[in-house]
């Protein structure tokens, strides 16, 4: 393929007309800018060329995006169990701290701000309750993680949101008594029991892992067939790039480079480019060392987020504190919804500096797990306060 030549076809020439209603898609869910705006936080902005301007993935700033998706491992130095600053790099983490203080350091501010609110927590999964590693499949959680999840479920409502296919993130996690929400927020299975406040007219019966009754909310439902055809497209056009994977996550195709050689990147960001031309509804998104291929709809993580605390009627309540963990720009939607109405807690994993609308920072899984312990200590403190109070009561 020749990246060079100047007969490369336009990616995102202006979209040919649609029959949207035939996709039975609600139009409010349709896509974000088919005028040509950019697309928000997380998904790449794609300038519309006039029909007949050459795109390839230099200039339209795939490349440049690919290569700062994930951060490079440093190794930090510790002195008497301190951190201490060993380059510019450590002076630039500190100061970007200022802004985004450590969710450990601010534990007592946040629990003092959730005293007498009931805490809904919302977690991703790579990055954040398992750590990064090179083979998507063996992106394993830890027991101890598992176990500090299980414990503080007893407490508060968990719901787990995930770029991966539902059935795979749940199968990772492996917990009963969580929500989960697959490819994105796109894949969304909660009981039946807690569908009081949830539209029935949105959901559709299934049932869950265990065969007990469920609703599912998939708002990219009609896009099923289309990611599929991509994700052959994109399986066949990439076999022979060393290192590659391509993985089908129901509702997103996700190109995998992390194992690529940097010399092929262009010769795989070409690949979805060429993939995703007979597509207009459906756009790239970046992750860390991956390409994600999604249906263009008003969804994701933060729409994700409020859907659920809408149905558990959590939504837009001064008892109730969010507290979104996520690490990559996937997880800016759920921060942001944070910013923008919704009074919660938005905390970034990232053991670098990077921009987000998060409020808190944590450097890597090992620190989300110990601020979920915190947490799971504090409930348990919390606990036996309320029952010795109550005995007290009693015996007054
Ligand atoms: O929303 P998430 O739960 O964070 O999922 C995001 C993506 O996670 C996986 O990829 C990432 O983790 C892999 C394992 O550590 C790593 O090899 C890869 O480079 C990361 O991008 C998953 O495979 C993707 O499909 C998810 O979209």
């Amino acid at each position: 393929m020749d990246l060079n030549s100047t007969n490369v076809s336009p990616v995102l020439t202006e979209p040919a007309p649609i029959n949207k209603s035939r996709l039975g898609i609600h139009s409010s869910l349709l896509p974000y800018s088919q005028s040509g705006a950019p697309f928000t936080s997380g998904i790449l902005s794609i300038p519309r060329k006039k029909p007949g301007k050459l795109d390839d993935v230099r200039s339209n700033g795939w490349l440049d995006a690919m290569k700062s998706s994930s951060p490079p491992r440093k190794k930090i130095l510790k002195d008497f169990n301190v951190e201490v600053a060993s380059d510019d790099s450590d002076v630039e983490y500190y100061s970007w701290m200022l802004e985004h203080p450590s969710a450990l350091n601010s534990f007592q501010q946040i629990i003092n701000h959730a005293r007498n609110k009931k805490i809904v927590m919302f977690l991703d999964y790579d990055g954040t309750l398992s750590p990064i590693v090179d083979d998507p499949d063996r992106a394993f959680m830890s027991d101890e993680m598992r176990s500090t999840v299980r414990n503080l479920a007893k407490y508060i409502p968990i719901a787990i949101i995930s770029g991966r296919s539902l059935d795979k993130v749940y199968e990772l996690v492996g917990l009963t008594d969580l929500y989960y929400a697959g490819s994105h927020g796109m894949d969304i299975m909660f009981p039946v029991r807690d569908t009081a406040f949830a539209d029935p007219s949105n959901c559709i019966k299934s049932t869950d892992q265990q065969g007990k009754e469920a609703n599912l909310f998939q708002p990219a439902r009609e896009f099923l067939p289309m990611i599929n055809e991509v994700f052959r497209t994109l399986v066949e056009s990439t076999k022979d790039i060393k290192g590659a994977k391509v993985e089908n996550h129901k509702f997103c195709a996700s190109v995998h480079y992390r194992n690529v050689d940097e010399k092929n990147w262009p010769t795989i960001a070409q690949c979805v480019l060429e993939a995703l031309k007979g597509y207009p509804l459906l756009q790239l998104t970046h992750g860390r060392k991956v390409l994600e291929v999604r249906p263009m709809i008003k969804w994701n993580k933060g729409k994700a987020v409020e859907f659920l605390l809408e149905s558990l009627d959590l939504n837009n309540r001064a008892d109730v504190l969010p507290i979104y963990i996520g690490d990559d720009r996937t997880d800016e939607d759920a921060f942001e919804v944070f910013r923008e109405g919704i009074l919660g807690h938005g905390i970034l994993v990232s053991s670098i500096p990077k921009e987000t609308k998060a409020k808190f920072s944590l450097r890597d899984p090992s620190e989300v797990q110990r601020f979920l312990k915190s947490l799971v200590r504090w409930k348990e403190n919390d606990e036996l306060l309320k029952s010795i109070n109550k005995r007290s009561l009693e015996f007054q």
